[in-house]
């Protein structure tokens, strides 16, 4: 059985005061939640703040990305140690921002993912296609080169702690959600091509859907057998609208 992870991606949003203001008042509207897991993703800024604030309790936090090397002349990055040393348990790798305005590679993406597992943090890997992708119904070979680049030796006996997150980049932040059949039906497709990968391992991968989640739609998406939990974006900015989505 797959616990589902319900996740708020920031972006960048809220200064270290607002993101405590946020925690102050979340953290008691999901007390006692356990059915799911919950991670915040602040941004770099606010994380140490974040997790000082929620250690103990049922929410985590995590960073939106990194570096793969330990240390070293990267000016301006964040290192798997420098996030494990303050306590982060996950991080964002990939995400169709960052492949868009960051340069992101599969290459990169690769050695991140694999320096995330080398650490002990649970990489959230985001994958997804762009409309005119999916229009030209290219979405399965793009979704099959994303993995396969960023899957390029992965350790199989760590696969149970890789998360995907597939993110149709037509849905970020349009408001356009894919229904809970497309979404379903793409999750199976990712699924069958992480089996490929990594083998029956697959089963256990947890693969969350992205793009447009809202209180509204969160159910009817999360009912799905193989959606596995939510990655939020601007509906995971206030409280009680994230609050709600994990409580579907
Ligand atoms: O990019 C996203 C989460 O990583 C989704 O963003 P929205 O929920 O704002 O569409």
């Amino acid at each position: 059985m797959r616990k589902k992870l319900i996740a708020a991606n920031w972006k960048m949003y809220k200064t270290p005061s607002e993101a405590l203001t946020f925690v102050e008042a979340f953290l008691p509207l999901v007390a006692g939640h356990t059915r799911d897991e919950i991670v915040l993703f602040p941004s770099i800024t606010s994380l140490a703040t974040v997790i000082n604030r929620v250690r103990g309790t049922n929410v985590a936090a995590g960073a939106q990305s990194m570096h793969w090397a330990n240390e070293g002349a990267y000016t301006g990055h964040t290192s798997p140690v420098m996030l494990t040393t303050l306590g982060a348990t996950h991080v964002l790798i990939g995400h169709s921002e960052n492949r868009q305005y960051d340069n992101e590679t599969d290459e990169r993406i690769n050695l991140k993912v694999k320096a995330a597992i080398s650490h002990g943090l649970i990489p959230l890997l985001c994958i997804g296609e762009q409309l005119d992708e999916r229009e030209s119904g290219k979405t399965e070979d793009v979704l099959a080169s994303q993995l396969a680049g960023a899957l390029a030796g992965f350790p199989k006996e760590h696969a149970d702690k890789l998360v995907i997150a597939y993110e149709p980049v037509w849905a970020i932040g349009t408001g356009l959600t894919a229904t809970p059949e497309i979404a379903e039906e793409t999750h199976v497709i990712v699924r069958n091509h992480m089996a490929q990968h990594l083998g029956d391992v697959a089963n256990d991968i947890r693969i969350l859907y992205g793009g447009s989640v809202k209180p509204e739609n969160s159910k009817s998406l999360l009912e799905q057998p193989n959606i596995d939990g939510a990655l939020v974006g601007g509906a995971s900015l206030k409280p009680d609208s994230f609050a709600a989505i994990a409580q579907y």
